[in-house]
């Protein structure tokens, strides 16, 4: 019999603690997992979830526009009720944190509900009940960071968007990542009079620049008043309750809402971590080996709170490696090249592998292909809505070393290219590949003729 109450004791019942309390639990380990907020965690509760709903309601107002075109009238006129959505969106996360609470029950893992924290190196706490379990793992997440400017405490962040009381008529989205384009597309989609602020001159810092800059055109047509190299300084709240934003440039903004997408912190405190010598990076995150073993060996972690891409389908990979290392004793696999992704912008990017300009620096013989043309549905539409498609290839061998798009079903699209650039093809595959007509996927096969240098 074991000294130890558990073989594995997991903080934080998110993408990868489910996972991984799963798979141990699989492997004939003893498991617990301990969550003080919502089954799930962040992606199923107040991310890729909810937002993904939100991306769909907020695609209707163009989808009743562009019908009329095809010979259906009459829906023009259609009223959006925000109190609907928001109460079919969270019946629908109660029946997914439903969902997970069973898996871990049916999988025989013990789900302990509350706040826990280290109290030893093999030792967990929650409320007045310390555990002891031979291995530790830490997948508590991360939480949305606000700056601290004088009335930040008006400002919501995406914790908070998906159960407004009332729908924000105007609203600022600040931030130029993944989060802040996400939600610009939702809130104009949906009706509000929509502003983004970037503090610098253009936003998704990282994607490819045609990206950046295809998506800056196709989503300033939708609405969404981009303010670029703009910073806000305050956030005032006024008698009747609405919003004066002032930025460091002496502009003034009224809105009903302030939604902060400024990137996310890690779940670190509390946990006392660094009373047991669990070393952090600068950041709060965790630092981790290969084998995601912190510097106190009986303590693990994975996910967001150790640093890496805060992806979901990452937390998940990194869980199944862990538990797989266990098993087996041999190194965790895990290959963080060419991790595909999509920011559900209206329209979406899909996006894999190196960016044009990533290529350059690393000296790769460059060849750009790039398509950027008006989707069929929209010929008869009317719609002044573009796609763009971006290959890059390695002169020197012809492998295809990233591909980009920006258009509807983007990640949709990409999720099949990353296949095709993890088995290593190169263009000349990608050219022998027959298309599937109409689509607009079928570009990425026919592009022929590179981008003159
Ligand atoms: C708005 C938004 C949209 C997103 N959209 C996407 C997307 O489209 N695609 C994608 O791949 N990723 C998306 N993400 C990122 C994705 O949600 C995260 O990468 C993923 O959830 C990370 O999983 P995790 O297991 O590391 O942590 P989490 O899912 O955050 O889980 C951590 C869990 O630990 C719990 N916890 C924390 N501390 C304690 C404690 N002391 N005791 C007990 N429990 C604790 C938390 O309550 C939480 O449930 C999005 C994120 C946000 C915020
Ligand atoms: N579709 C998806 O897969 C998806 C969707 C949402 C979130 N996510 C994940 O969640 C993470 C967090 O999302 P996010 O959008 O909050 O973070 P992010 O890191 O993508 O973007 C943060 C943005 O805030 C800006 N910023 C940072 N500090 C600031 C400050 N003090 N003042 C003004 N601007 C500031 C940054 O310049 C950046 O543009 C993402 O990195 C992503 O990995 C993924």
């Amino acid at each position: 019999m074991s000294e130890f109450d558990f073989d594995l004791f997991v903080i934080g019942a998110g993408s990868g603690g489910v996972r991984a309390a799963r798979m141990a639990a699989a492997a004939g380990m003893r498991v617990a997992v301990a969550e003080d907020r919502y089954m799930g965690g962040t992606c199923v509760n107040v991310g890729c979830v909810p937002k993904k709903l939100f991306v769909y309601a907020s695609s209707y107002r163009e989808a009743f526009e562009d019908a009329e075109a095809y010979g259906w009238k009459g829906q023009v006129d259609a009223r959006f009720e925000w109190p609907t959505l928001r109460d079919n969106n969270a019946m629908e996360i109660t029946r997914l944190n439903g969902i997970y609470r069973n898996l871990l029950g049916s999988a025989g893992v013990q789900v302990i509900d509350g706040r826990a924290k280290l109290s030893g190196r093999q030792q967990v706490s929650v409320g007045d009940t310390t555990y002891s379990a031979e291995r530790v793992l830490v997948a508590t997440g991360g939480w949305p960071f606000v700056p601290d400017i004088p009335g930040s405490e008006h400002a919501i962040t995406s914790n908070e968007v998906f159960s407004l009381e009332v729908f924000p008529r105007r609203i600022l989205v600040v931030g130029g990542g993944y989060i802040a384009v996400e939600f610009a597309g939702i809130f104009a989609g949906l009706g509000a009079e929509t502003h983004l602020s970037y503090r610098r001159e253009l936003f998704l810092r990282g994607f490819d620049n045609d990206v950046r800059r295809f998506v800056r055109d196709e989503v300033g047509k939708k609405q969404v008043k981009l303010h670029f190299s703009h910073e806000v300084q305050s956030i005032e709240k006024q008698a009747d309750g609405t919003l004066k934003v002032h930025g460091v440039d002496g502009s003034v903004l009224d809105v009903d809402a302030v939604l902060y997408a400024t990137g996310r912190k890690p779940n670190t405190h509390g946990l006392g971590l660094e009373k047991l010598g669990v070393v952090l990076h600068k950041d709060g995150t965790i630092g981790v080996d290969d084998n995601f073993r912190s510097s106190v060996t009986s303590i693990y972690a994975l996910g967001d709170v150790t640093g890496g891409p805060e992806l979901t389908p990452v937390a998940l990979a990194e869980a199944m490696a862990l538990v797989k290392h266990w098993q087996t004793g041999k190194t965790a696999e895990i290959d963080y090249n060419n991790i595909p992704t999509a920011v559900f912008s209206q329209p979406n990017i899909g996006t894999v592998g190196l960016t044009e300009e990533e290529a350059r620096q690393a000296g790769i013989p460059v060849v750009v292909y790039k398509s950027d043309f008006r989707a069929m549905r929209h010929s008869v539409s009317g719609r002044d809505e573009r796609t763009l498609m971006k290959l890059i290839v390695d002169g020197s061998n012809d492998k295809v070393m990233g591909a980009h798009m920006v258009g509807p079903d983007a990640g949709e699209i990409i999720q099949g290219i990353a296949v095709a650039m993890k088995a290593g093809a190169t263009k000349s595959v990608f050219d022998q590949t027959i298309g599937i007509h109409p689509t607009a996927a079928e570009e990425f096969v026919t592009m022929r003729t590179p981008v003159a240098d």
